[in-house]
């Protein structure tokens, strides 16, 4: 269960485990920037963490525009240590930015909670609530258990029909794929490999829409 060893204890109050999730494309990582943006202008000090951001190693990128250097979490980083190793330095923790935090092992979202609950850090993380398989990712299915506050994105990402789309399809070659690894990174523009969000009908039909007209096609229009 939850690992209490190397972890300060607070003088403060405990921090708050926040999780916010939707779908891709619906603004987690544009979020988890601005967050950090009004935090640190009041003087706080965070630490912006990702896992495997598409845009490459230890980035929060969003779509927007917005970019960030960021910690690199890997399979076997622990969150304690890296804190501990601002401490040392000499370095003030009052939050954590936890992007990309399906990715997450369970056991760093029981680090991430106690980092919130004895050391008095507040952690922000920002996430998918499901695969291509419409399935919890497990650190998702351990911050919906742990979190003080779960928050859904209120931007809707629009399935091709006009509905609210909270699936996220895997497309390869053009068909809907259910069967593959639960960790593929790709964005959600046309690529061989690429993800489509869709409402729950047309992802369970496996309706990806009509193709969109090419640039050649809409000029002879
Ligand atoms: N050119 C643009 N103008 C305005 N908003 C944009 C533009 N490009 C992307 N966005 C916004 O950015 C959102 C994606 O933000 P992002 O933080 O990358 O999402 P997530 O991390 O959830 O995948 C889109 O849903 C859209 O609202
Ligand atoms: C559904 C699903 C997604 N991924 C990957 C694809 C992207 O690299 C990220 C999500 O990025 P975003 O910031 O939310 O747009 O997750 C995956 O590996 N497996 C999946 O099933």
């Amino acid at each position: 269960m939850a690992a209490a060893r190397s972890v300060r204890v607070p003088t403060g109050s405990p921090g708050m485990l926040r999780f916010f999730y939707g779908p891709m494309d619906c603004g987690k990582s544009t979020l988890a920037l601005q967050i950090n943006h009004n935090h640190a202008r009041q003087g706080r000090h965070g630490l912006l963490l990702t896992k495997l951001d598409r845009a490459g190693s230890a980035r929060i990128s969003s779509r927007v525009g917005l970019d960030a250097p960021a910690f690199e979490v890997g399979a076997d980083t622990d969150l304690h240590e890296v804190v501990g190793a601002e401490w040392r330095a000499g370095r003030r923790v009052d939050y954590l930015i936890c992007d990309e935090a399906q990715f997450y092992t369970c056991e760093q979202i029981e680090q991430a909670a106690d980092l919130a609950d004895r050391a008095g850090v507040d952690v922000y993380a920002f996430g998918l609530a499901t695969d291509f398989r419409s399935e919890l990712f497990p650190g998702t299915k351990r911050l919906f258990e742990l979190a003080d506050e779960l928050i859904r994105l209120q931007v809707e990402v629009l399935c091709w029909c006009g509905r609210p789309g909270q699936q996220n399809a895997r497309v390869v070659k053009g068909e809907v794929t259910r069967t593959g690894d639960q960790i593929l990174v790709a964005d959600t523009d046309a690529a061989d490999v690429h993800y489509q969000v869709l409402c729950r009908r047309h992802y369970r039909d496996g309706d990806l829409g009509p193709a969109v007209p090419t640039a050649g096609q809409l000029s002879l229009a």
